[in-house]
Formats: structure tokens, sequence, C-alpha cells
């Protein structure tokens, strides 16, 4: 079966015209439009037949349908009700595809079966949801490697080293589970309708070691980062954390003085402890 039919803008617009949909902005619903993109990313997962896929917001199922062309069994979630509509009905004889309804944030592997092992994630992420989306896969059942188009601001974000503005909690926990393989610059014109900002495709693979923060430790990072500009030791002092300021003592690569953005990711690993 060939679902490659509806890449171009008109055919794009053709398909919001017949089932009656205009993108919803808060849902960041800008569509890829563009086959080299979506080649890219299929390429950049390195998928083939048999493989276990995610997909998040299948939207028009321009990703879905080059990936069911594959032969990947692809587990989709879209909380837009007339989208998912359209997606069930344009894949009614895939038995490669389970889609359901509902919100990613609560479904971040959609239906994945609990057990699934060496699954990929493929997905062009809705903006509002990527930061607290990747946290939640980041802390389950890892996926092997993950393709993920992202706002320019996001993707940087993820991505961040220490002692640089974007570093932030997240760029602690992916960096500690995954490399980047390669963050690809894309075009506001792959899109429709055309976001405001550039996109990046990000591409990511799982490390040999990687390392999952337990949950309380996350939330102490995330409580920390939010007074980014102060002193770690103020900081500890002020949360009145026991366990974060023993931390701190017992590590003389950081000092009382630095800000939590200086800190590296393997020096907060180790108050995961
Ligand atoms: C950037 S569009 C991508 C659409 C399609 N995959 C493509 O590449 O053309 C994001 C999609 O995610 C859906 N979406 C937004 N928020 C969601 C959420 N919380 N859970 C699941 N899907 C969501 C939108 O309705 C939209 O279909």
């Amino acid at each position: 079966m060939d679902f490659n039919g509806q890449l171009s803008p008109s055919k794009t617009t053709s398909i919001l015209r017949e089932i009656g949909h205009s993108p919803v902005k808060k849902l960041g619903q800008n569509f890829l439009i563009d086959a080299n993109i979506v080649r890219k990313s299929l390429e950049l997962a390195e998928i083939k037949k048999g493989d276990l896929v995610v997909e998040v917001g299948p939207g028009l199922g321009t990703l879905t349908g080059a990936l069911l062309n594959e032969g990947a069994n692809v587990y989709a979630v879209e909380l837009d009700k007339r989208l998912h509509a359209h997606i069930a009905e344009t894949f009614k004889d895939c038995p490669n595809l389970n889609l359901i309804w509902g919100d990613a944030v609560e479904h971040p592997l959609a239906a994945l079966p609990k057990e699934a092992k060496n699954y990929k994630i493929v997905a062009n992420l809705p903006y509002a949801i990527s930061t607290i989306w990747l946290e939640k896969v980041l802390s389950g059942n890892l996926p092997q490697k993950m393709t993920l188009m992202l706002q320019k601001e996001a993707a940087m974000r993820f991505t961040a080293k220490n002692s640089s503005s974007e570093y932030s909690p997240i760029s602690i926990f992916l960096n500690s589970a995954y490399k980047v393989k390669c963050a690809h610059k894309v075009s506001a014109s792959c899109f429709h309708p055309r976001p405001n900002v550039d996109s990046v495709l990000l591409a990511l693979e799982i490390l040999e070691t990687p390392f999952v923060f337990k949950s309380e430790t996350k939330e102490l990072i995330r409580k920390i980062f939010s007074r980014r500009r102060k002193q770690i030791f103020s900081i500890l002092k002020d949360l009145k954390d026991e366990r974060a300021l023993k931390w701190l003592e017992n590590m003389p690569e950081i000092k009382p003085s630095d800000r939590p953005e200086t800190i590296a990711p393997e020096l907060w690993r180790k108050l995961d402890k």
C-alpha cells in the first residue's frame, strides 16, 4: 500500500478541507509536507520491516504512512478527535497500526505493550508537550532510538551542555541516557501551516549504560534549577535538603558558590545514589 500521496501543500489543504478541519495552533498542528524530511526521519531511525515504532500525534498520517510502508508496527496516539477519526479511516485496512485517541502526556508510548523491547520513537512532536512528554519517556522502558522533530529552541534545550544558558533539567536527564547522532535544521517551509520558527530533526541513540534518574531526584533537580541564578550551597540550604547538602560536601568538583547550570550531568547523577 502506498500512503505517501498527501505530501504536497495542495494535497494537504485539500485533505483538511475534505475532513472539515483547520489546524489548531495550541495542538502544534504544523503538518509535514516535505517528502525529503519524511525520508530522512525514517533513515535516521533506521526503520526496517517488523520494527516496533511509537509515534506521537500522527496528524494527517504522513509519517505514519511512510512507517507502515516500510513494514513497521506502529503504535500511535492522537489527541485531536477529528484527526484520530481521519487516521483510523485512512489506515482501516492496516493491521500494523495500533492507534489510540488520547493525550501523549498520559500515554507517552501510545498503546505499546509494557514488555516491548528494542522499540523506536519517530515523531513530529507538538511543541507544548515536548519536554513533559520526553521526561515521561525517560522515566520508563527506554527506546533504542528516537528521531524527533522539534522546535529549534526545544532541541537546543534538550542537547545543551553545562555552562550554557539553555542547560536545564531535561538536558541532564536526556544526556544521561542518550547520545545525539545528528541534529538537522529544518526550514519552516517544510510544514503546513508554516510555523514562526525553525525546527530541528534530532536523532538520538541510547547509551550502552543509560542512566535513569529516580523521580524524587528529578523533582529536586527541577526545584534547584528554578533558582538557577543562585549559588548551589545557598539553594540547598534554603531547600533544607540534608541529602543534597551531603552530596555537595562530598563533591570536590563543585564549589559552594557554583550555579546549578555549571554542574555537569555526571555530577548530578551522583545525587541520585
Ligand atoms: C506537529 S503535528 C504532527 C502531525 C504529523 N505527525 C505530521 O508530521 O505531519 C502534532 C500532532 O500532535 C497532535 N497532538 C497535539 N497534542 C497532543 C497530545 N497531547 N497528545 C497526542 N497528540 C497530540 C496534534 O493534533 C497533531 O496531529
